[in-house]
């Protein structure tokens, strides 16, 4: 049986100050872990040079681990995934946070959880066993806390973190879940999941740390939170 491939996507806008040090960790641990990995940057035209780091780490560390994958504008979250699967070489995909907010500590534990199990999907979780949030302030965790409080009683979905976006999937199950899903912007991650328990994927949960990013800011605003509740609410309506 041919080895494991994981295909490692990091959307970034504005990201040029915590590229580096993911990259440099996500390689630490998958080389210790002896894992076959290529890391997809996929860059929406960050006006602070992300892509221009990009191709310094791509020297570094070699093109055929490090892959750019650009786009000229911000074309979003959701769309940004979907252009990295195109371009992903691997069988599983890890799908993280490039802000340093999901440390590639927990890959290994992901993919161990899969192994074992044979899971179609895995999710890092922040609200179960020895997961947590660190380094938010109050409103953004009530935010974060009420929308998933507001998801489970929707949706029920099963899984103890809806929102988050630490995840790794078979290539072929995420294909599938994308071609299903119809929501935009963050409901999106809450949509894979629900789908995936509709048509009888396993899915399994890690515990991690979620921390709050040092450099750089969140793109989440009072539109997104906005268009979230609308978007959980035709969710809702169409499941
Ligand atoms: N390519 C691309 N990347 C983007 C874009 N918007 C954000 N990103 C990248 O996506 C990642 C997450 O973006 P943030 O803006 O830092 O996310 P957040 O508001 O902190 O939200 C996080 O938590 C949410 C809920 O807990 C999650 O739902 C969300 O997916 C993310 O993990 C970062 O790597 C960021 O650079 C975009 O339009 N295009």
């Amino acid at each position: 049986m041919p080895e494991n491939k994981y295909s490692i996507l990091l959307p970034t806008y504005n990201e040029k100050d915590n590229l580096p040090i993911i990259i440099w960790l996500i390689v630490k641990y998958m080389q210790e872990s002896k894992i076959d990995y290529e890391v997809i940057v996929i860059d929406d035209g960050s006006p602070d040079g992300t892509l221009e780091v990009a191709k310094q780490l791509q020297k570094i560390y070699g093109e055929d681990r490090i892959l750019l994958r650009p786009r000229a504008s911000k074309l979003g979250l959701g769309t940004a995934y979907i252009h990295g699967i195109e371009h992903a070489s691997g069988n599983y995909i890890i799908i993280m946070d490039a802000d340093l907010s999901h440390h590639p500590k927990f890959i290994p534990q992901f993919i161990d959880l899969q192994k074992s199990n044979n899971l179609d999907v895995v999710s890092g979780t922040r609200y179960s066993g020895a997961g947590g949030v660190y380094g938010w302030d109050f409103k953004r965790k009530l935010i974060s806390r009420g929308a998933n409080f507001l998801s489970q009683l929707l949706l029920r979905p099963n899984a103890s973190d809806l929102t988050g976006s630490f995840r790794l999937y078979k290539k072929e199950v995420l294909k599938e879940l994308i071609s299903r899903c119809k929501s935009k912007g963050y409901v999106f991650q809450m949509e894979m999941i629900v789908r995936a328990r509709q048509l009888g994927y396993t899915v399994g949960e890690v515990p991690i740390s979620f921390v709050d990013r040092v450099y750089g800011q969140s793109k989440l605003g009072g539109s997104e939170i906005v268009q979230f509740a609308k978007n959980l609410l035709i969710l809702f309506a169409t499941t």
